[in-house]
């Protein structure tokens, strides 16, 4: 840390899920600023462009609806031109550096709420003296409250209920406000969003804990430069140490993923999640390929460089990267 502090970007404006996950990354240190990015994209393109950020917290899943996906492309983005490039040569070292790096991990527990921008006399039941209903929030957000949706659109058959996308929750609470104040007063504009948002932007709740799934919660990654983690201050714990790695395979080899899988197996270590996206180079390459992203445990004690395992990754993949090693967040056992 420099003298002046730290600054930490975040997917803004304020009163977003991962404005509160930057704060509970961060709480604890002293002369932190927080600056809003408008979108992820800008999360992963400011870290890598302004020296001055050392830190940046993206979204990266959600127990209910799965992958934030803009996060997972952005990574697999920051591998595939150095992927090219190694297509291209006679290189024997398949792994790939990035430029950034995971270092922490933190939960957020989500409970969306329905907001509305004008004061409802009856809550939601007012939503019957009205002809449409312009619903914005997160992208990611559907999935995690579709069922309470279609139930709205049930009890209100009359309605035409239009869903659409903001850059964020908080986004979204002031995305109803404007509209709110150009229209005509058969439409009702609303946002799904944090409780905070709507107390910053002083709308009002119509429903709380809107989710589908009480205790849904998203998961959210630290990134930091790897040329500026050297002096790493994020203390490995007690807690299992987790690595993510992306790699692709030879794919047109039988059994090729589960070599590479099975290299954690004769290694002993064990795998905690793993998934893919797709992974198109340019337009000679093929439609279907992916890249397969993968964490597994390590000890604390395990040696960092642990090259005999590498080297085996590196025999059985065609190209690899490994974007950290970092403690397991204790809230990751909470339900
Ligand atoms: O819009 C926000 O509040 C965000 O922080 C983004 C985000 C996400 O992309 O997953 C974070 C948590 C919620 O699951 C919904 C949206």
């Amino acid at each position: 840390m420099n003298e002046r502090g730290l600054k930490v970007l975040f997917l803004g404006p304020e009163g977003t899920y991962s404005h509160q996950a930057a704060l509970q990354q961060f709480q604890c240190m002293p002369n932190v600023e927080y600056l809003p990015a408008t979108s992820i994209p800008q999360c992963f393109d400011k870290l890598e462009k302004d020296a001055s950020i050392n830190y940046s917290v993206v979204p990266l899943e959600n127990s209910t609806n799965g992958q934030v996906v803009f996060s997972y492309d952005l990574l697999r983005d920051r591998m595939m031109p150095k992927a090219l490039s190694f297509t291209a040569s006679t290189e024997t070292n398949n792994r790939i550096q990035a430029d950034i790096e995971v270092v922490a991990e933190q939960y957020v527990s989500i409970t969306h709420c329905l907001i509305s921008p004008i004061k409802l006399s009856n809550g939601i039941e007012s939503l019957g003296k009205f002809q449409e209903v312009i619903i914005y929030s997160h992208p990611q957000v559907w999935g995690q409250v579709d069922g309470y949706l279609k139930s709205l659109e049930e009890k209100f058959p009359q309605l035409t209920f239009t869903r659409t996308d903001c850059s964020s929750t908080s986004a979204s609470v002031n995305q109803c406000l404007q509209s709110q104040t150009a229209c005509p007063d058969s439409i009702l504009h609303l946002a799904i969003a944090s409780e905070t948002a709507a107390r910053l932007y002083k709308a009002h709740i119509i429903g709380h804990s809107i989710n589908d799934k009480l205790g849904n919660t998203t998961r959210f990654l630290v990134l930091a430069r790897r040329e500026d983690m050297r002096n790493n201050m994020f203390k490995h714990s007690e807690l299992p140490q987790v690595n993510l790695l992306t790699f692709t395979i030879r794919q047109d080899d039988p059994g090729s993923l589960v070599d590479v899988l099975n290299v954690l197996k004769i290694h002993s270590l064990n795998m905690c999640s793993i998934s893919s996206r797709p992974f198109h180079l340019n337009e000679d390459d093929r439609n279907w390929r992916y890249l397969f992203f993968i964490e597994y445990y390590t000890d604390k004690n395990a040696p960092e460089d642990n090259e005999t395992f590498y080297k085996d990754i590196s025999e059985k993949s065609k190209q690899w990267c490994l974007w950290g090693t970092f403690s397991r967040n204790k809230m990751y056992y909470h339900k």
